[in-house]
């Protein structure tokens, strides 16, 4: 009776405008909250027709109840799930019941309503429609596959429909399901659809869980093997997704506050088959991030206490007299949140953190990360799931929101920080590439099988009225110092090593490779120095210096498919092992593919090569099957089973299509079909508003050379910020910037022109300012040239290697004609460390450069020539 007593007397205290429901509810002390909140939400709801009901049976006459307990008492007996009370109060019901319905169905006969909710007025029968969400499954991939599940319930009647492509397809008839769109280890069902004494729920097989609260320990995605926090766990729905995805190896270790919900948690993970686990009874602020226990932890997810304004059935009226007592609430709240998330980034080893509310209030969400990433400048947004339709609050657009009217889903928040820091200092010093650790690129194997949704069925509730924001850790424990001893060493080696050797494999084989190539180029002077590198945001390591496979595309002359694969060994014995291609180069992926081919079958110590193709669609619709097969092809072409780095190019800004297939293309990203999301003359702009949709863009491929210098005006800085390598094409203006030309007549015909590159940059020339200026040019670039024993082009090409924004230059190289060998060792003297431009050399070069026309000003920003 109590719960009935309760609910009488927060209805009565509302109406006077005493608080807020959901204040009342909290501030309430009653055991089972959301029990209590359900039924003032729906006695409210029904208040006006309960009132009929009651003044038509005369209950209150007969009973003396109070009118507020009668209205819940009611409801719960006609509407609800049954009186839940017993002794005197259930007898006395149970006398007026047949009275009380009578005056029930009469209402409905007059209003020629079938159902209780055809009696609410329109406008809340459509606030109730849009509140009836999906019941979603998640697969227990410990205990089966979606496959043997969808062919259970089949078997039971039910149909399944194939996967969802649209949000509409998530409203379903009773027994039909669906495979969830972004989620494909969630199965949505009808709202009505019941499954709590369902044996494949009772065995742990499946889970029930809201497709919001799944995607934390999607989007952590921690590899198996691998140790894990679970910072405030209980019940428990997110770590038996993260252990499903670890595939129960590895370590789970698992804190809450509340030993009642621990306990609960302790029986669920037992009934979906978790083995990894450790759990502790303990406030999660209290644990030692420095205590050798946690040195290998390297992802962390925070899942606090919060208001649960998301959750739909926790929803109060926000009309509330009480809005500053709301507002203590969550300040208070949010800072246990933040106090959580500082602590969860002092783990030593942490890689990435992602951190969850059903909140959907700014203050517990993007006000809490904008907060923690301003307090640990080390930490950066990893931008999440391109296709989601709901993200974070300006600026926040690299999180994910949820709501019912855009995920049909409870309210939720999600942001996913990793650990930056080695990166900012890479920026620091551009010339010289430090490789950071890698962030848990995806394998294709661990992306199919990975967990699609996490669990939290949405009635086990999330929120916590009694957050415990214990005192944090005091910062400079001895154990942090020791850390930052560490980090300083770590650090240093990482610089030591940054040169990475000849093909990316250890300092021992590329010795020997050393020994082995240099008889590769009789005739040059060339000491194998080794090829720095850099990595790009997805964690791909790449040449700085990279070989362009454009000239096979036929533009350039035939090309003899034989002697293109053969030569490919040349430059990958100098250590250049990056090679750029696109889809529209003739057979350049194909050439590729032939020789990785070669190489894997020719069982040596080959170095790693890194493929880096193009997708260039013809304008049309972009779906995901069309971006699917495209790639396909080019995998196929490159005979690889994932491809390192796709550059996408987009011919037309006015058909926002690119948008579509970008969106795909990030997708694929993270399941592990490309590693690097890259882009290939985009201007900033179109960059800008990609980058703002949460896709994360590795490079942005583009015209760059002493000629061509566009990318100075607002490319570079926006790449700079961004952590978005510039590869550059057309940095030796198609072979014009070299000796060959110096104090040469200017080449106008076809016959001196031979090669679309030619012609292109000489057409590039003559807009930027002329043959007379180019000579200028020349002849600086020629004397700085012989101060460094060097070529005309390695110095045009240093000169855009050092630009701050630039990952590396792309140099056309010479497959299957002659010539490869001086080539090869332009392309090594360029990127050497040894050569470096002075102050003089550079004083002289912009002294003419400065007197050229303004290219932005005249064709526009980067790749603009090629659009219309
Ligand atoms: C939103 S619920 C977590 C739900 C859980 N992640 C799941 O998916 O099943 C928040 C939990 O944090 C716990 N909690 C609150 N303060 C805590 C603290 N200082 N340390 C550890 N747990 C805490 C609460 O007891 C509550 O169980």
């Amino acid at each position: 009776m109590a719960l009935y007593l309760k609910a009488a007397e927060i209805l009565e205290k509302a109406e006077m405008k005493q608080g807020a429901v959901k204040t009342l509810v909290y501030d309430s002390k009653f055991a089972n909250i959301k029990q209590l909140f359900a039924l003032v939400c729906e006695t409210q709801k029904f208040s006006s027709i309960l009132e009929e009901i009651i003044e038509s049976a005369k209950l209150l006459k007969h009973t003396k109840i109070r009118i507020h307990l009668a209205k819940v008492l009611v409801y719960d007996l006609l509407m609800g799930q049954g009186l839940k009370c017993g002794g005197s109060w259930k007898t006395l019901m149970m006398k007026h019941r047949s009275r009380l319905q009578a005056a029930l169905a009469r209402m409905k006969v007059k209003q020629k309503v079938s159902s209780n909710e055809g009696l609410l007025p329109a406008s809340a029968q459509q606030h109730l429609a849009g509140n009836k969400l999906p019941r979603y499954v998640r697969v227990n991939t410990l205990k089966t596959t979606v496959e043997d599940t969808v062919d259970y319930l089949k078997r039971e009647g039910f149909s399944y429909l194939g996967q969802a492509s649209r949000l509409d397809d998530l409203t379903l008839k009773e027994k039909h399901f669906v495979m969830d769109q972004h989620l494909p280890e969630l199965l949505v069902f009808s709202p009505k659809t019941d499954f709590h004494d369902h044996f494949l729920y009772k065995a742990g097989h499946i889970i029930l869980q809201d497709k919001a609260s799944c995607l934390p320990a999607y989007l952590l995605n921690p590899p198996p093997g691998c140790h894990v926090i679970d910072a405030c766990a209980a019940p428990g729905n997110k770590s038996s997704h993260l252990a499903a995805i670890m595939k129960n190896k590895g370590k789970l270790f698992a804190y809450d506050l509340d030993a009642k919900r621990l306990a609960t948690m302790s029986t669920l993970l037992l009934r979906a088959g978790v083995t990894c686990q450790q759990l502790a009874n303990q406030d999660f602020l209290k644990v030692d991030p420095y205590s050798p226990q946690f040195k290998d932890v390297e992802y962390i997810l925070l899942d606090p206490s919060c208001s649960g304004s998301g959750m739909v059935c926790l929803r109060g009226d926000v009309s509330s007299a009480d809005q500053e007592k709301d507002q203590a609430r969550l300040a208070s709240l949010a800072s246990f949140q933040l106090r959580c998330l500082n602590h969860g980034l002092k783990f030593p080893g942490l890689k990435r953190l992602v951190y969850s509310t059903c909140s959907i209030h700014s203050q517990e969400n993007e006000e809490v990360v904008t907060a923690c990433l301003q307090q640990n400048p080390g930490f950066r947004l990893v931008p999440l799931m391109a296709q989601w339709p709901e993200r974070g609050l300006e600026p926040l657009t690299k999180c994910l929101r949820a709501s019912t009217a855009k995920t049909r889903t409870h309210g939720f928040f999600v942001a996913l920080l990793e650990k930056y820091s080695e990166a900012v200092e890479k920026k620091q010093e551009p010339a010289v590439q430090i490789s950071e650790p890698e962030a848990t690129p995806l394998s294709p194997s661990t992306c199919q099988k990975r967990p699609a949704a996490s669990e939290e069925e949405s009635d086990a509730s999330e929120t916590e009225d009694k957050p415990n924001p214990a005192a944090e850790q005091a910062d400079c424990t001895p154990g942090k110092k020791k850390r930052k001893k560490k980090k300083k060493k770590k650090k240093k080696k990482a610089a030591t090593v940054d040169l990475v050797v000849p093909g990316g494999g250890s300092e021992t084989s590329c010795r020997k490779r050393k020994a082995a190539s240099s008889s590769s180029f009789p005739g040059t002077n060339l000491s194998m120095s080794p090829v720095p590198k850099v990595r790009l945001a997805g964690g791909l390591e790449i040449c700085r210096l990279l070989n362009g496979m454009w000239q096979v595309s036929g533009s350039h002359g035939a090309v003899d498919h034989a002697k293109a694969v053969e030569a490919m060994q040349a430059y990958v014995d100098a250590g250049l092992t990056t090679f750029d291609m696109a889809d529209i180069y003739g057979p350049a992926e194909e050439i590729f593919g032939q020789f990785n081919s070669q190489c894997k079958s020719s069982g040596k110590d080959i170095p790693a090569l890194q493929s880096l193709t193009k997708y260039v669609p013809r304008p049309g619709p972009m779906d995901r099957k069309v971006v699917v097969k495209a790639l396909q092809c080019s995998m196929n072409r490159m005979q690889v089973d994932r491809l390192d780095c796709v550059q996408f190019h987009w011919w037309d800004y006015r058909d926002k299509r690119y948008l579509d297939a970008l969106g795909h293309l990030s997708d694929l990203q993270q399941e592990g079909l490309i590693r690097e999301l890259a882009l290939t003359n985009f201007d900033t702009q179109r960059l800008e508003e990609i980058t703002n949709r949460g896709i994360r863009i590795s490079s942005n491929q583009v015209q760059y050379s002493l000629i061509d210098q566009r990318p100075v005006a607002k490319m570079e800085q926006f790449c700079l910020a961004n952590n978005i390598q510039l590869l550059t094409y057309g940095t030796l203006a198609g072979g014009l910037l070299s000796e060959r030309y110096l104090g040469k007549a200017e080449p106008n015909s076809r016959a001196e022109l031979y090669t679309a590159s030619l012609s292109k940059y000489k057409n590039m020339i003559d807009s930027w300012g002329g043959w007379s200026l180019f000579q200028d040019l020349l002849v600086a670039l020629e004397t700085a040239a012989r101060r460094h024993d060097c070529s005309v082009a390695s110095v045009a090409t240093r000169y855009v290697l050092d630009r701050p924004a630039v990952g590396g230059v792309i140099v056309g190289c010479r497959l299957g004609v002659a010539g490869a060998g001086q080539h090869i060792s332009d392309s090594l003297r360029s990127c050497s460390p040894d050569l470096k431009l002075t102050g003089e050399d550079l004083a002289a070069i912009e002294a003419v450069t400065q007197r050229s026309r303004d290219l932005t000003a005249l064709i526009g920003d980067c790749g603009d020539e090629y659009r219309s």
